[in-house]
């Protein structure tokens, strides 16, 4: 496709994609806002709320923003594929005693595929959305770079660093040189009714946070109790399934003991968790897979960056390096916390994002 100036906007009702659609249209650029209705839970509590990405309110918002800016505004149902690609594989993954981050596959399997391929057939040759990234291409690796948003403290690199090559030569992100304040100022100035909407919550299809309520409606049973066993193998008691039990948790465990206890690993063959004390939670090697590059082509020999093993952790040192054909192992030169099978670690070199993987294993 040529490069041309026409632009889908992913809307999702809230503050920061109206703000994006408002600039790129200051920026000269022929927009066009699209709401995507990605999941409805039919068991769900009523999802027509301020908190849910693809309610009814939310569409009608989007709607209302992209009459305000007098740009077109489309509703795509991509539901069929959302389940199929995102929910699937969010539930295989806790029955499997992993703790899975949907958001990066969506970006990359929805976001930036399915409804990039929209934009495309309505003649757009970029998508942009309201992350806070910023993209570069560098002339001498002759590559697309993500970096980190200026406000370090909405910063959603770690979201993003599954896209492509290709989806990001087609991608924009907007607000990338902005702080949140920012840009709900701009909404106010501007006069968007969506100015002081409260931030989506954690997983936008999960209704409360409640994602174990979420899967025993999808797999229509309940999960299967089994046994936790200290890190030695003795039998401590009965756990509610593994479901219910994530690395590093300490509430809800249910067992009694002189010291605190924690979960330190998930043996789902066996259908057991393994407790242990809080020196048994940290690990300074982990190996990754299903990696993806973005600054380098491919990771060919050892390197030192910055990483971080959860959206919310905070980024150390560490040093990577390939691991048999297409892992990594990633050593940190300090103990991290909770090193957690399903979720991601994404390598950082100052605010370029190299790449990262889903977490295999913690190694030691
Ligand atoms: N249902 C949707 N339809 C289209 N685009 C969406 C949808 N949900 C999210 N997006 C896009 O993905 C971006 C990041 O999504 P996220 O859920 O993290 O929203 P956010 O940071 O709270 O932004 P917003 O304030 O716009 O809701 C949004 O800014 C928007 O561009």
């Amino acid at each position: 496709m040529e490069v041309n100036n026409r632009v889908v906007v992913g809307m999702s009702g809230g503050v920061d994609s109206s703000v994006t659609a408002y600039l790129l249209k200051e920026q000269g650029f022929e927009v066009i806002g699209v709401t995507m209705r990605v999941w409805v839970d039919p068991y769900g509590k009523a999802r027509d709320d301020d908190k849910s990405c693809c309610s009814l309110k939310a569409i009608h918002d989007a709607k209302k923003v992209a009459e305000i800016l007098g740009i077109p505004h489309y509703t795509v149902n991509l539901s069929e594929v959302f389940y199929d690609k995102i929910v699937k594989y969010f539930i295989d993954e806790y029955l499997k005693g992993r703790t899975p981050n949907p958001c990066v596959f969506c970006n990359r399997f929805i976001k930036f595929g399915d409804l990039l391929e929209k934009a495309h057939e309505l003649g757009a040759y970029y998508i942009a959305t309201g992350h806070y990234v910023r993209k570069e291409y560098d002339e001498d690796r002759k590559r697309y770079l993500l970096k980190k948003g200026l406000d370090f403290k909405k910063d959603q690199s770690y979201m993003l660093y599954r896209l492509t090559q290709e989806q990001l030569k087609h991608a924009l992100f907007p607000l990338g040189n902005y702080t949140k304040e920012e840009v709900r100022a701009l909404a106010e100035k501007i006069g968007l009714p969506v100015a002081d909407k409260r931030e989506s919550q954690e997983i936008c299809f999960i209704p409360d946070n409640d994602y174990k309520a979420f899967i025993k409606r999808q797999i229509k049973k309940d999960v299967k109790p089994g046994e936790f066993r200290d890190i030695h193998g003795n039998f401590l008691g009965y756990h509610k399934g593994i479901i219910n039990y994530t690395i590093g948790q300490r509430k809800g465990l249910g067992l009694s003991s002189d010291r605190p206890l924690y979960v330190v690993d998930i043996d789902p063959e066996n259908n057991v968790v393994i407790v242990g004390h809080q020196e048994d939670v940290w690990g300074e090697e982990l190996i990754s897979s299903n990696n993806n590059f973005i600054s380098i082509e491919k990771l060919e020999e050892e390197i030192k960056v910055t990483a971080k093993i959860r959206y919310t952790a905070k980024e150390d040192e560490a040093i990577i390096k390939p691991y048999g054909d297409d892992k990594v192992l990633v050593r940190f030169l300090r103990p991290q916390r909770a090193i957690t099978p399903g979720q991601s670690v994404v390598f950082y070199d100052g605010d370029v994002v190299v790449g990262g993987g889903i977490i295999e294993k913690k190694v030691r």
